[in-house]
């Protein structure tokens, strides 16, 4: 693996995602030890595309979906800290064949839990039901617990609301923590929670699979074991009901008779240019990015049945302008 993986060199412990946002960073959006790759010809002509061109002067348009116009409100939720994959940020070089090879079996594997009905009641989009299939994997090498992944959620810029984001495991076993942002009512379902939206699948794809999200539904963090070639699917609304890390760790973990004590993670995402194009121009001349609102009282109240979203600056790009737009709405 180390041959692609280790594309930017490097290390991303130190000064990784978990430091409270300050990443170290030596390409474009990108910290070392991670690497992104297309699986799609068309992303790459979407990729070429974004070198290319300045994004259209939009800055004075209206909100873009189903969501108002701009309003005067002050920021949203404080900025998370966020991960690298957005493509807008990105510096993606083609997939090689096992990668190519991995993408599919993960493809097969998230396109018949849909196809099976185990998606159901999830906010899905209608191209997602038909069968899914990632553009591009963000890949991820964390050495030893001396590596992790701060607290954020996968950006949604590029992504499109409710995203499907499958993630696979291979070499040692590191746990990956989610944390409860809001409450949410899915259609069908009788809990309020996105109980069902992490999907982590045993070592060689086995069924039954453990919902560890579910069984604690009533709790506002979750801690799933990510062991050797197993597949975590963050079902919609995980990114925008949860926030998720990979935990740094001075405790021992399980290592893999391969690896020793390093990780290395494979995300497989769809990007959605259409949704991409939507993001507006903030005051400051950069694209926006789009971001789940989570109500104020997300944690206590009532559970929402709407997943809304605004739009506000990149503050990974430099000193925010205080740019704010409402976004779109899905009703669950
Ligand atoms: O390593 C993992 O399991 C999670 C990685 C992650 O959250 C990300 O790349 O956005
Ligand atoms: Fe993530």
């Amino acid at each position: 693996m180390e041959w692609w993986i280790g594309e930017y060199g490097g290390g991303y412990g130190g000064g990784g995602r978990g430091d409270g946002g300050s990443r170290a960073r030596e390409g474009p959006g990108l910290s070392s030890k991670t690497s992104c790759h297309y699986l799609l010809a068309e992303e790459r002509v979407v990729q070429q595309r974004h070198q290319e061109q300045p994004p259209p002067q939009q800055q004075q348009q209206a909100s873009t979906a189903a969501g108002g116009g701009t309003a005067q409100h002050p920021p949203g939720p404080s900025s998370s800290l966020e991960a690298p994959p957005d493509t807008s940020a990105r510096r993606m070089s083609p997939a090689p064949a096992p990668l190519r090879l991995a993408a599919d079996m993960v493809a097969a594997t998230v396109s018949e839990r849909i196809r099976s009905g185990g998606a159901a009641g999830l906010p899905l989009e209608a191209a997602d039901r038909q069968g899914w299939a990632p553009s591009y994997a963000v890949a991820n090498c964390y050495q030893d617990g001396s590596c992790g992944v701060g607290v954020h959620s996968d950006r949604l810029t590029s992504l499109g609301p409710a995203p499907i984001i499958a993630s696979l495991s291979l070499g040692a076993t590191r746990t990956f923590r989610l944390h409860l942002q809001q409450r949410v009512q899915l259609r069908g379902s009788r809990g309020a929670n996105a109980g069902s939206t992490v999907d982590s699948t045993g070592p060689g794809g086995a069924a039954g699979s453990s919902s560890a999200a579910a069984a604690a539904a009533d709790v506002a963090r979750v801690d799933v074991e990510l062991p050797h070639n197993s597949l975590c699917i963050m079902w919609p609304p995980c990114q925008e009901a949860w926030k998720h890390e990979i935990p740094k760790t001075t405790k021992p973990f399980p290592t893999h008779p391969s690896t020793g004590s390093t990780r290395y993670n494979l995300t497989f995402r769809r990007h959605k240019p259409e949704w991409e194009a939507r993001a507006p121009l903030c005051r400051c001349g950069r694209r926006a990015v789009m971001k789940a609102r989570q109500p104020k009282a997300a944690l206590d109240g009532s559970p929402s049945c709407t997943l809304r979203y605004y739009y506000t600056c990149d503050s990974s790009k430099g000193p925010p302008c205080g740019f704010w737009q409402d976004g779109p709405s899905l009703a669950l």
